[in-house]
């Protein structure tokens, strides 16, 4: 029998999943399509952690580590849904949640001090940050916007905000002491295991990851960000940003760089409030007040103090306000700014918004500013600030006109930056930071450090490079558009790289395919000039790259990076089918509680389900599973020439409505085809069914709008009250029950 694995995850996917999966279910059954759902969301992680404190009922499997394990079978085939990657925040407000359910899961340890306390934090971070993909990602990356989803855009332009070209907005990076200054890098001679190693000026030596064992040909890099040059950095960019007027927001990626983007975060903010820093800094230790997790921690925590003390507190930071530049806010309305929580503001999403609506982000007042977009790290800041002046010069892109960017990234195996969280450390001590051979003491890499300096070492391996060039050639020719491999030869892990593209590319047929390296500011101009006339470019890129990228130019072309494929082809044969190349908007959650209307588009799903049952229909030679991609591609088509993707409005159709048309078109075209007449014969009631009922069905379901929705949980809802919620229409039900 074949299998699909979807996964249930959390927020506006995980609500979107209760309504999509029973069709999902009910039409692949007939192809003998076994879906076998894994709860991956953050609760059920944080449970599977903690399987001790909990009775037998409440235990649950730890379903993210089965699914790794699976990757490595070739008969694997995963849909994988956005998942929270979570912040200290939103990992205590989890905790909480399901203690309050009745969970007796111990308390998140903010400052641990006893070996106990430790131990709960390691297991805790666990669940932190970007904890999910790394796991499932054993393949490289395959991002683009099927042709269908382009000319549905190029008709249905978005709305674009405008640029001019006295626009002040611009990005600031570290013109040095970052991790892109001195970054040193070499490819393996032969497989070594090395350590991690701090020689302090006395001599001594802390070894701080004694053991990493490392494959021959494999990439390493070691990189630094000195804390004087980034505080100094800031203090230059806030004043410089107040001179200016505009606003000041901070663009990182917490979740992902979950060790040193945090702290990169923290000085941000201990800058801006400087002198309350200088004045209360012992009673902000005293209270385990650790801004790296934003300025809600420091809110949350004072709440505790007596209203006189919390009050002169207050009274302090808004005095720094008074000489800093305007935040950038994230939620005007609640009065939340860019410093409230490092997982508010992600960079690979938060920057294309901005260039999005011509340049601006919203200030306190509700109004829109131009913005000085700080991200410290300048490795890859500078294709954005390229971007910008592309379009403050030739004005904003036009949707219904401008070429598509698809992207084939290099990400299998923990890739690069991505993959660097356990070999990344904030240095307790000067000293030497220094990459050493375990067996012959040899020192591979090595680079002064100061206290408080934040460096790691990166890590590529051979097979999954060779695996991405392989990759990129193939998207060249299969869809004849030419590729670029941004790639600097002016940065050593580039350089690296680049000496392994071009040996590589001699193992394939490149003939007649335009391949081409540059260096990421030319190869953002070079594909800026052509998405301008219409032409398409493939960008083969590094880890954090194809991140950027395949939010950057869906959001542009699309409107939204849910509309995105993103295919994993994974190293050992199987296939994860991501959904989109976006969030899980939390925001949409929110509209769903308060007016019982989801705005999720689906399209992801839709698209990702597609290749899933095409990767099924070859490797397990099942000719159904064939016919039922092939209508549901063509059902999709028609739902976006139609219209029936989520309106952002209570009252009109949204999620649970363009699922049904979703049916509706996918039982006809099953209904209309003649391959498969078993197929035939079994969808063409339901879709004469659905055809019938369709003004009554989709009346059920937009009169269930417009009054608040309890669904009993944030993080670990009520499941049937959920499930009740997204299955308003008792005729759709009983139809797809009829199948
Ligand atoms: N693959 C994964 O698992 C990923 C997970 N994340 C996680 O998701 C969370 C939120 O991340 P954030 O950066 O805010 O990004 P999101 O992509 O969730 O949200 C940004 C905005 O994009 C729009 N959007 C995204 N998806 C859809 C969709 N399917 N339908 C309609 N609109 C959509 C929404 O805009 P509007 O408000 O205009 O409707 C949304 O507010 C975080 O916990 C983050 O770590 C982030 C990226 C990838
Ligand atoms: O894993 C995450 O936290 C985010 C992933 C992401 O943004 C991406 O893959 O594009
Ligand atoms: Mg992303």
């Amino acid at each position: 029998m074949s299998k699909i694995i979807y996964t249930k995850t959390d927020e506006a996917p995980a609500l979107a999943t209760l309504s999509f999966l029973p069709i999902v279910e009910a039409f692949t059954k007939t192809a003998g399509v076994e879906v076998e759902t894994s709860d991956i969301s953050v609760a059920a992680r944080i449970l599977a952690e903690f399987p001790e404190y909990l009775t037998e009922e409440q235990r649950v499997p730890d379903n993210l580590a089965e699914l790794g394990r699976l990757t490595q079978d070739p008969n694997t085939n995963i849909i994988k849904l956005p998942n929270i990657s979570a912040s200290v925040q939103q990992l205590k407000a989890a905790i909480k949640e399901l203690q309050g359910k009745g969970y007796a899961i111990p308390d998140f340890p903010d400052d641990p001090q006893t070996d106990e306390e430790k131990e709960l934090r390691k297991r805790y971070g666990k669940s932190l940050g970007s904890a999910v993909n790394p796991v499932l990602r054993e393949g490289n990356s395959d991002r683009r916007a099927p042709k269908a989803v382009k000319n549905y855009a190029r008709k249905h332009p978005h709305s674009m905000g405008e640029w001019k070209q006295w626009s002040s907005t611009h990005v600031s990076h570290m013109h040095g002491g970052d991790f892109y200054d001195g970054e040193q890098s070499m490819t393996l001679d032969k497989a070594r295991t090395v350590r991690m190693e701090l020689l302090l000026d006395d001599g001594t030596k802390k070894v701080l990851k004694p053991k990493i064992d490392l494959l021959d040909k494999e990439v390493i890099d070691l990189m630094v960000m000195s804390k004087k040059a980034l505080l100094e950095f800031y203090e230059r960019e806030m004043e410089d940003c107040r001179e200016a007027g505009i606003l000041f927001s901070l663009h990182v990626k917490a979740t992902m760089m979950k060790v040193s983007h945090p702290i990169v975060f923290g000085h941000a903010v201990r800058i801006y409030y400087k002198d309350a820093f200088e004045k209360h800094g012992e009673l902000f230790d005293e209270l385990g007040i650790n801004v790296n997790n934003g300025m809600a921690d420091l809110y949350d925590k004072i709440a505790t103090l007596p209203t006189s003390t919390r009050e002169e507190i207050e009274r302090d930071l808004h005095a720094c306000q008074e000489h800093r530049p305007r935040l950038a806010m994230v939620d005007s309305a609640k009065g939340i700014t860019n410093f409230h929580s490092p997982s508010d503001v992600i960079v690979d999403a938060s920057m294309p918004a901005m260039i999005r609506s011509g340049g601006k982000m919203w200030g306190a007042d509700g109004k829109m500013y131009d913005c000085k977009a700080v991200m410290p790290e300048s490795t890859f800041a500078r294709i954005y600030q390229e971007m910008i002046n592309f379009c403050k010069w030739h004005g904003n892109f036009d949707p219904t006109t401008m070429g598509t960017v698809p992207n084939v990234g290099l990400m299998a195996q923990k890739a690069e930056e991505y993959g660097s969280h356990d070999k990344t450390f904030e240095s307790s001590d000067a000293g030497i930071a220094r990459i050493v051979d375990v067996e012959t003491d040899e020192v591979l890499l090595e680079k002064r450090v100061e206290k408080g300096d934040i460096w790691r070492m990166c890590q590529v391996k051979d097979e999954p490079i060779q695996d991405w060039v392989k990759l990129a050639v193939r998207r060249a020719r299969e869809s004849n558009t030419p590729v670029i491999f941004w790639l600097d030869p002016y940065r050593p892990h580039e350089n690296e790289l680049i000496k392994k593209v071009k040996m590589y590319l001699k193992d394939h047929d490149t003939d007649g395919l335009h391949i081409e390296i540059m260096s990421q500011v030319r190869a953002m101009r070079y594909t800026l000039e052509r998405v301008a006339r219409g032409l398409d470019t493939i960008s083969a890129t590094g880890n954090i790259l194809r991140d950027y990228l395949t939010d950057l130019f869906p959001i542009l072309e699309l409107g939204t990076s849910a509309k995105m494929l993103s295919v994993v082809p994974l190293m050992k044969g199987g296939g994860l089918f991501e959904t989109g190349a976006g969030g899980s908007a939390p925001k949409h959650v929110e509209q769903l509680t308060e007016e019982n209307h989801l705005r999720w588009d689906s399209l992801g799903e839709f698209l990702a389900l597609n290749v899933s049952l095409e990767h099924l229909a070859s490797n397990d030679n099942n000719a159904k599973a064939q016919v039922l991609a092939d209508t549901l591609d063509t059902a999709t088509e028609k739902l976006l020439l139609n219209d029936k993707s989520p309106s952002r409005k209570t009252g009109e159709l949204d999620n649970r409505g363009s699922h049904f048309y979703l049916a509706l078109y996918w039982a006809e075209e099953l209904a209309a085809q003649d391959q498969d007449s078993e197929l035939k014969a079994q969808f063409t009631p339901l879709a004469q069914k659905l055809a019938e009922n369709e003004d009554a069905i989709v009346k059920e379901l937009n009169d269930a709008q417009g009054k608040p929705v309890d669904i009993k949980g944030y993080y670990y809802a009520d499941e049937e009250l959920a499930k009740k919620a997204m299955r308003p229409s008792a005729l759709f039900n009983e139809a797809l029950a009829s199948l």
